[in-house]
């Protein structure tokens, strides 16, 4: 039985994804840091698949390599990572931006995800041909916009950390993809915006946004593609989005 460990299991595309494969009889580990969304999502879909979860913080980095490190063997070895945990905050301009915000998307979508691979890699090479590790990006790590400062610079990490990883494990037969979605209505704008939950739903209100399940099926495709197809990545926008013009700044007229 294929297993896949999910980081940030207890919202957005971490839980669909968690659902997504455990339809597809897959043994899940998933993490996040809210214990009780992780017990529940637990007791919905050990009914069907062996389900083990980890309540844990991805940028604890001896937690993580814990964790990963006495995974009962039923789990093992590892056929595919989401490094999906991940966060955007401070939507405003940078010159008003709390240090603080910064510090944390940096040591949650880089150090974290790094962290997670780092100590899953053995795990996955054990496995070798068909592994996958797939990162989640965003479009924000390809096209800059206002606000998108440090998450935008967290999610461009990611797309080029696993360009390299690529280079390291050519050979082994693990794969590594960009997933990299544009806008996808979750949780992500209510912690963005520290709760606002107005600000969410005008963020997603009168489009027709990309919906966490959607993101699932195509980490479920990317897993299960034949063992030779390597995706590097894999942009998706909702139809009703696209990019802007330039913009320009002019002298009042
Ligand atoms: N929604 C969107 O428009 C897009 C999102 N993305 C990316 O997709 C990923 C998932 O986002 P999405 O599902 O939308 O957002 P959600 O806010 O719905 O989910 C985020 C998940 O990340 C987990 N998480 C956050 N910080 C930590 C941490 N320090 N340690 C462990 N887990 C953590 C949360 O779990 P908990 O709080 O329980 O720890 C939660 O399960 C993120 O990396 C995001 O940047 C990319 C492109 C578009
Ligand atoms: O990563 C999330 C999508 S966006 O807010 O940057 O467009």
């Amino acid at each position: 039985m294929p297993s896949v460990l999910i980081t940030g299991a207890t919202s957005g595309f971490g839980k669909a994804a968690a659902q997504r494969f455990a339809k597809a009889g897959w043994s899940l580990i998933l993490t996040g840091r809210r214990e009780e969304r992780l017990k529940a999502l637990e007791s919905e879909l050990s009914q069907h698949v062996p389900v083990l979860t980890l309540t844990l913080d991805v940028r604890d980095s001896e937690a993580v390599s814990k964790a990963l490190g006495e995974l009962p063997e039923q789990f093992l070895p590892l056929t595919c990572l989401i490094n999906n945990a991940g966060l955007a905050l401070a939507p405003e301009p940078s010159q008003q931006v709390d240090l603080k915000d910064w510090h944390t998307m940096i040591d949650t979508n880089i150090t974290g995800l790094v962290n997670v691979t780092h100590a899953a890699l053995p795990l996955l090479l054990a496995q070798g041909e068909g592994a996958s590790i797939l990162n989640l990006g965003s479009v924000a790590g390809q096209w800059p916009y206002p606000g998108g400062h440090v998450y935008g610079a967290s999610k461009a990490f990611v797309q080029q950390f696993g360009y390299n990883l690529r280079c390291d494990l050519l050979g082994t037969g693990v794969r590594v993809t960009d997933l990299a979605p544009g806008m996808a209505e979750t949780e992500f704008t209510l912690v963005r915006t520290k709760g606002n939950q107005e600000a969410s739903d005008a963020l997603y209100r009168g489009t027709t946004p990309l919906q966490a399940e959607d993101i699932a099926e195509q980490l479920y495709y990317l897993a299960t593609l034949p063992a030779h197809i390597n995706i590097n990545r894999l942009e998706i926008m909702p139809v009703r989005q696209a990019w802007s013009a330039f913009a320009v700044d002019r002298d009042a007229q």
